[in-house]
């Protein structure tokens, strides 16, 4: 399949450069710079952002198959200054650093900004610039600090700001100009394709093997787990581990959209004990996720003896879980550890399989729909794998745990009476180790602090807290200080991500 390559450089916003690709209907995938890789039906090449400054002694290099393959290369800030270097341009930490909003100035006719109006704003997030182009190189664009944004040389075409980010106007068609314009690639390819796709891979590797798959009646395994049923039939067993930390009625839902979506019974492990006891006294958030990510994997090698000693494991890894837990790249920042990529265990027993890890959740959906998994499965809110751990602040008991389920549970009733559930990405309640004074029947009272949360978004990379109506939030808060015994005050988080994460730990 006729594909663009990204190569990795560290940037937060690596995927996103392949995601907008795959929008685009051109196959792209993502590798690391050090990586080796199959040249074959390379139509193209990005070469992406990266924390590093280019005379950095470790900073990471344009491996040597770019310069022989003769392809269109397109590099973004990092990328851009590292091309400067090679060809002996210059590059220079200025006064200026140019971080978000920065208007540019196209000043030279370029392929990559056909059609495009002269000025437009872009996204930035650099100290470095480049002060020199290669010789015989041609400017293409400044930016309103007359910092150079954009050259071209050769086969090499230069951007300093982030056409992948949904902030720089015109981003998108930036990229379509690069891909099918300049590379020349038509843009036939679906997500169908992907399914297509992924289905013979998994044969292929699985072959007549047993696997398990981790499903816990979110999206992403529920998507994974009828893909990969596909791929392999009554060769897969689903396990559903109820860790106590888990949602009001959580066993129940998940039984129930299990039946749905494969018409088949789960098998639930009450593994209540063993994950409470492992976690008594835990307050350090990094801790927590370290020893659930461990936990399950045991419980999971247990079942697997069960299953004719499984040898694959499946899980509904996304990318957002991959890039927060600095497992995408050697030159990522560490942000937090999800369970399932960051917590696990060096000691694993079986071949992990994560047939939508390079896939953004909205992708995931979308694969859900063409799969033919219904709406109200596919359009739930998630639940993060360690569950109520990491909504908790501080150590988990019994008693707080119960105060977390209700308030949880009549924040989200509230959203869903109100026609708010589906207008919001994710909704939650945190339970704060705050203690606050009340005035309950003219007694004093001494209870905790819990805070709502809800946010706003695409991919999960960056949110937004919902504008939710006083008027439910006020019906919600009500009804928690009434019904809950231990709730003192109720709060509403109105922070983005980022500063924040979505997640309170
Ligand atoms: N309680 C659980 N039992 C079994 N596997 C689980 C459980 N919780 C999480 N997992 C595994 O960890 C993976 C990551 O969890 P995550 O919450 O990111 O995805 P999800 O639950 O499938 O979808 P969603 O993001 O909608 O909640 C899941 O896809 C699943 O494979
Ligand atoms: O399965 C998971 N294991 C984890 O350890 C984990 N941590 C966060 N999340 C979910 O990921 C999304 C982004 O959350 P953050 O902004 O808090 O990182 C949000 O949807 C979070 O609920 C997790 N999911
Ligand atoms: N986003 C980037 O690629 C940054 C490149 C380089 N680290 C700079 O600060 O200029
Ligand atoms: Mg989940």
């Amino acid at each position: 399949m006729k594909k663009i390559l990204v190569i990795d450089f560290g940037s937060q916003y690596t995927q996103l450069l392949a995601r907008r690709i795959r929008e685009i209907g051109v196959y792209s995938e993502v590798v690391q710079f050090d990586e080796k890789i199959d040249l074959k039906e390379i139509e193209g090449i990005i070469l992406s952002g990266g924390p590093d400054s280019v005379y950095a002694k470790d900073a990471p290099q344009i491996p040597n198959y770019v310069f022989d393959l003769k392809k269109p290369v397109l590099g973004v800030c990092y990328g851009m200054q590292s091309i400067t270097k090679y060809f002996n341009g210059k590059v220079k930490k200025e006064k200026v650093s140019e971080y978000g909003r920065t208007e540019i100035e196209i000043k030279n006719n370029s392929k990559l900004f056909e059609n495009l109006p002269k000025k437009f704003n872009t996204w930035m997030s650099h100290g470095d610039s480049v002060v020199e182009v290669p010789n015989g190189a041609k400017i293409i664009a400044k930016t309103s600090n007359n910092i150079i944004a954009s050259f071209e040389y050769e086969n090499y075409y230069a951007i300093q700001f982030h056409p992948e980010v949904r902030h720089t106007e015109f981003g998108n068609n930036i990229i379509e100009n690069f891909v099918v314009n300049i590379c020349g690639i038509s843009n036939t390819w679906s997500l169908q394709d992907f399914i297509t796709q992924k289905i013979e891979e998994i044969r292929k590797k699985v072959g007549n093997d047993k696997a398990i798959i981790a499903l816990s009646g979110g999206v992403d395994s529920s998507v994974a787990a009828v893909l990969m049923h596909k791929a392999i039939g009554n060769n897969l067993k689903a396990v559903f581990v109820d860790h106590a930390l888990l949602r009001l009625n959580e066993e129940n839902d998940v039984r129930s959209i299990f039946k749905e979506i494969m018409g088949l019974d789960l098998t639930v492990v009450n593994a209540r004990e063993r994950f409470l006891t492992k976690l008594k006294n835990v307050s350090e958030p990094e801790k927590k996720r370290k020893i659930i990510g461990e936990e399950f994997i045991r419980v999971f090698e247990e079942e697997s003896k069960k299953f004719s000693d499984a040898k694959y494991l499946i899980q509904g890894t996304i990318y957002s879980d991959v890039i927060e837990s600095a497992a995408s790249g050697k030159k990522t920042a560490k942000i937090k550890s999800h369970h399932n990529v960051g917590g696990l265990p060096e000691d694993i027993n079986f071949e992990i399989i994560e047939p939508l890890r390079n896939l953004f959740k909205d992708e995931v959906r979308n694969v859900g729909e063409i799969l033919g998994i219904p709406k109200h499965i596919l359009y739930r809110h998630p639940f993060p794998g360690p569950g109520l751990a990491i909504r908790i602040i501080e150590d988990i008991t019994e008693e707080k745990l119960e105060i977390l389920k209700k308030v949880d549970n009549i924040f989200i009733e509230t959203l869903r009476d109100t026609g708010w559930y589906n207008k919001v990405w994710q909704a939650f309640a945190v339970l704060t180790p705050i203690k606050t004074v009340g005035v309950v029947g003219d007694e004093r009272s001494y209870e905790y602090v819990v805070s709502l949360r809800s946010v706003d978004s695409v991919e999960g990379m960056t949110a937004d807290w919902s504008r939710i109506p006083f008027e439910v939030l006020d019906k919600a808060s009500r009804r928690i200080t009434n019904e809950v015994k231990g709730v003192g005050r109720v709060v509403y988080d109105i922070t983005s991500k980022p500063p924040s994460t979505i997640e309170w730990e």
